[in-house]
């Protein structure tokens, strides 16, 4: 069975071109939103989408870009019988989401004292597969972006992986092709300077071509059109287009 990943956005936090890099996985019926930034709600606007047509919504990290959407989203009645949307993340991300500034308007909402009060929580637990849908396969694997941050990237369908924001990691690019079966590497890209939070292009382009071959770009700045055509094998993922997703998984 096939499912389609649409990027609401591919920007970075600070871009004014593209919206933030959160993403929409459709398997039929179902829609997976992952990560939900402050444009996310203008980018499903955008793609004549509302909130209600999402089933669960997953979080990767708590920055701004990742989570600013989320006020709006628990406003959104689901068709579940208890009314609140559904939330995956790992159980680490749970408390600390709570209490960021960003979701203090929930705080008011009903005498809410945690998450589970406005949203259906589900925790995940890194290293483990979840099956979400009849087609969609989901592992979070905990990987490194600002110090003392807790941030999941994931692999979807044992072969694509979806990266959180991290620092460059390339044993572990290697070692995800090597031994997991990785065929599709979906990576933020910080364009230019130094990668003190995020991987450089500078950085992907070191990477051997085998690997480099797999990777489409994300979590870009603006200045994206000026490094089309320089960035080696790697495409630039573009916000809005609906792209296939290959599934590997060993029983389909
Ligand atoms: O000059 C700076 C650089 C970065 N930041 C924050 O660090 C975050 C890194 O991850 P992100 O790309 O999801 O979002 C970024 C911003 O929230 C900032 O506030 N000011
Ligand atoms: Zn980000
Ligand atoms: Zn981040």
């Amino acid at each position: 069975m096939t499912i389609y990943l649409q990027m609401l956005g591919t920007g970075d936090a600070f871009s004014t071109k593209y919206y933030n890099n959160n993403a929409v996985l459709q398997d039929h019926g179902y829609t997976l939103l992952i990560d939900c930034g402050v444009t996310a709600p203008q980018a499903m606007k955008a793609l004549g989408k509302s909130f209600q047509e999402v089933t669960e919504t997953l979080i990767t990290h708590i920055h701004g870009d990742h989570i600013g959407g989320l006020a709006e989203l628990a406003r959104t009645p689901s068709q579940e019988p208890h009314g609140k949307m559904t939330l995956l993340l790992a159980e680490t991300l749970i408390e600390p989401l709570w209490q960021h500034p960003l979701l203090e308007p929930l705080h008011r909402k009903g005498g809410a004292r945690s998450l589970a009060d406005v949203f259906n929580v589900k925790p995940l637990k890194p290293d483990t597969p979840y099956t979400l849908s009849p087609s969609l396969t989901l592992e979070l694997i905990r990987t490194p972006h600002m110090p003392g941050k807790a941030s999941y990237s994931l692999l979807l369908n044992e072969c694509v992986f979806y990266s959180a924001d991290l620092t460059f990691q390339p044993e572990l690019l290697l070692h995800l092709v090597h031994n997991r079966g990785i065929t599709k590497i979906l990576h933020d890209c910080q364009l230019s300077g130094r990668g003190q939070v995020h991987t450089t292009l500078r950085e992907l382009l070191s990477l051997p071509e085998e690997i480099r071959k797999l990777i489409m770009l994300m979590h870009y700045s603006d200045e994206k059109p000026k490094f089309e055509g320089n960035t080696g094998e790697m495409e630039f993922l573009e916000q809005q287009v609906v792209y296939r997703l290959p599934d590997c998984r060993k029983d389909t």
